[in-house]
Formats: C-alpha cells, structure tokens, sequence
C-alpha cells in the first residue's frame, strides 16, 4: 500500500501521520504503524477530522494484515480498540464495523492481508472521490465577492482530499470566484488559527482569523454572506454533530437570516441515528480548556478550577439551510421528506 496525502503517508509498507498538534510551526512526521501509536495519534489530535480518523484506522490495520502470521481475531481486536478512540465521528464506526463484519464473515483459514488492504484502499479512495463530488455541489451555491464564515478544520489536514467545507471554499476559488474567508480561531484546540489558517495561506485564499465570540458581531455588520462548516455525525433527520461552537453560529445564522450549510461526505451520515439527541459527544481532558497546549504550552486558569470540555455539540437540522453531501445538496424539505435515509456508504453494515 502506497500513497501520500498532506498529513499521512505510507510508502513501502510503513505508515506515518503528520504531528497536527504542532502545527503551523512544526512540521514533524511520525510513525503510525503500530496499532498503540495510531491510538494515541488519534485520542490527542495529532491525526484528526472524521473523513481521516477512518483511513488512518483502516490504513494501520491494513500494515498489521500485511505482517506474517496476523490473524483475523487479531485484527477484530485491534478494530475495536481503534474504534473506541473518539466517540462522535461516525466514519471511525462505519469502517469499523464493515471491516469486522468481513473479517468474521472470512474463511478462519485464509490470509486476511487482501481483505483488509482491499477495504482500506476503498475507503480511501472513496473518500477522495466524495470530496470531489461535494466541493463541486457546494461551490455551485457560492457567488462572486462572498464573505464565507467557516469553523474548526474542515480541509486536506482533515480528510484524504480536498476536504468537506474547505472544500468547497477552495473550489470557489479555483473557478475564480472572488472570495474571502473568515476563520474561527475553535477554541479550545484552535484547529481553525492553526490549521485552516495554515492551509488557506499556502492555497493563497484571502482569509482573516477572527475569535470565536466575534462572529455574531461580524453578522450584524453584515460581513458574512455565507456559513460552511463539517460534520462529524449525521442524523437521518438533518440534526448534525460538529466542532463545539457550530450551534452557536447555527443560532446567529439563523437570527441573522445568513445560509448556513454543513458539508460532509455519506460516509458522515448515520443511517442508525434518526436524531441528534442519539450522537454520543466526546467530553476531552480539563487541561485543554485551562489553557493551551502543543509546540508552546501555557496554562492561564487557576489549577484545580471545574471545566466542562465537550469537544462537539449538535446543530438541529431545522437551522440548516441545506446540507451539501458528495451526492447532492439536500434543502429543508428533502430532508423532511427522508432523503438521508437512503444513503448507505458502504453495502452491508454491522451493529
Ligand atoms: C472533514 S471535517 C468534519 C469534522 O471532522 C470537523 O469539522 C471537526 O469537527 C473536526 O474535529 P476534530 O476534533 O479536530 O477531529
């Protein structure tokens, strides 16, 4: 298995993800071939976004098949404990129990090298293809001179192409429409300062970076013309999971009468879950929200001080204007009507 993305990359056998954690300032690759490494890669955020959490997954568990003597129980085991790595992005689910359920549906005497590597080589490519598709959906919505609010980190940093929202925002731009970004800096992991920063700089789109707390007073200056975020979980009925702070720009959108849209790949929506009020939502470490950490560590807040730290919340569909997914983009009335219960990722599906 070989191929490079811009932060993980396997030649010959050996895998590696780009340190997240320390970017802007720090480009710093490391190995990922161990399933202990890519777990503890995942649970801090050093490889992250819900697209590549999955292929990250799968791409380890595709380098342990290819070892002599790997069994397929062996590889169910080391399935399950990567899907317990975070709780809320679904793609992690989706190719987890796809995966097991081939792998237990195999013949026990078999070399499960080819299964694994052909499941990983799908997702990725798969991924890579609906990238494509909802950056085209999406762009077509986008007019000349638009002013586009965007949260969290939504691009190449987060998935195996051209991203989910960011996505779409490089489209635009590539078709030579006149735009230019606001970037919420997401506290408290500032993916948004750091990495949709660091991407939208080496694409040369015009962004600027403001603090979360900002974007309603943005709105009322009638500076943002358009809100395009990811997605992390999709209820059949439009409610979504995102980076914590995105039904705070849902509700602002709303009252600010701005269209606001969340873009993520099928892969993101979950046929299981027919409301928000059923997405499991990661609670992270205090020390994130006393402070900062990564290349320079500071903490501000009194040690021993009570925090909260949910890292996602949940947007009603009923605040969405439309969801722009690689199949299409989905209105108000779509998704009333049923339509995301009709997408399926992948073709059998294991509870
Ligand atoms: C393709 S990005 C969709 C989401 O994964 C993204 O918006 C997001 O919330 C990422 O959260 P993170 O905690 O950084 O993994």
């Amino acid at each position: 298995m070989n191929f490079e993305y811009l932060s993980i990359r396997c030649r010959h056998g050996h895998l590696e993800i780009l340190d997240q954690t320390l970017l802007p300032h720090e480009e710093v690759w490391l190995n990922a071939n161990e399933v202990s490494e890519m777990f503890d890669h995942i649970k801090r955020l050093a490889v992250r976004g819900a697209p590549l959490i999955a292929v990250a997954a799968v791409a380890c568990l595709a380098v342990q098949a290819s070892r002599e003597g790997t069994t397929a129980e062996k590889l169910i085991k080391d399935t399950l404990h990567l899907k317990s790595s975070r709780p809320t992005a679904v793609n992690l689910m989706h190719m987890s129990d796809e995966l097991t359920s081939q792998l237990r549906q195999s013949d026990p005497s078999s070399n499960p090298r080819d299964l694994v590597l052909k499941v990983a080589e799908d997702v990725i490519k798969k991924e890579v293809q609906m990238n494509q598709s909802m950056s085209r959906h999406g762009a077509s919505l986008i007019q000349n001179g638009e002013n586009i609010l965007t949260h969290c980190n939504t691009g190449s940093l987060a998935t195996p192409g051209v991203g989910t929202a960011l996505g779409v925002i490089r489209e635009a731009h590539r078709q030579g429409k006149n735009i230019h970004v606001y970037v919420d800096e997401t506290r408290p992991l500032l993916q948004g300062g750091r990495l949709t920063a660091y991407e939208l700089k080496s694409e040369g789109i015009p962004f600027t970076i403001i603090c979360d707390n900002m974007a309603g007073f943005l709105m009322s200056q009638k500076k943002i013309d358009r809100v395009l975020v990811g997605s992390d979980r999709i209820a059949t009925n439009g409610d979504f999971a995102n980076k914590i702070g995105t039904y705070s720009l849902a509700v602002l959108a709303d009252y600010h009468k701005i269209p606001f849209h969340p873009v993520a790949p099928a892969s993101t929506v979950d046929p299981d879950c027919s409301s928000g009020n059923e997405i499991p939502i990661e609670e992270r470490n205090p020390a994130e929200v006393l402070g900062v950490s990564g290349s320079q560590s500071v903490q501000w807040a009194p040690t021993g001080s009570n925090v909260y730290n949910p890292a996602f919340d949940v947007t009603p569909g009923h605040l969405v204007t439309s969801i722009i997914l690689d199949t299409g983009v989905y209105d108000r009335q779509s998704i009333q009507n049923g339509s995301l219960h009709k997408l399926k990722f992948f073709d059998s599906k294991e509870k």
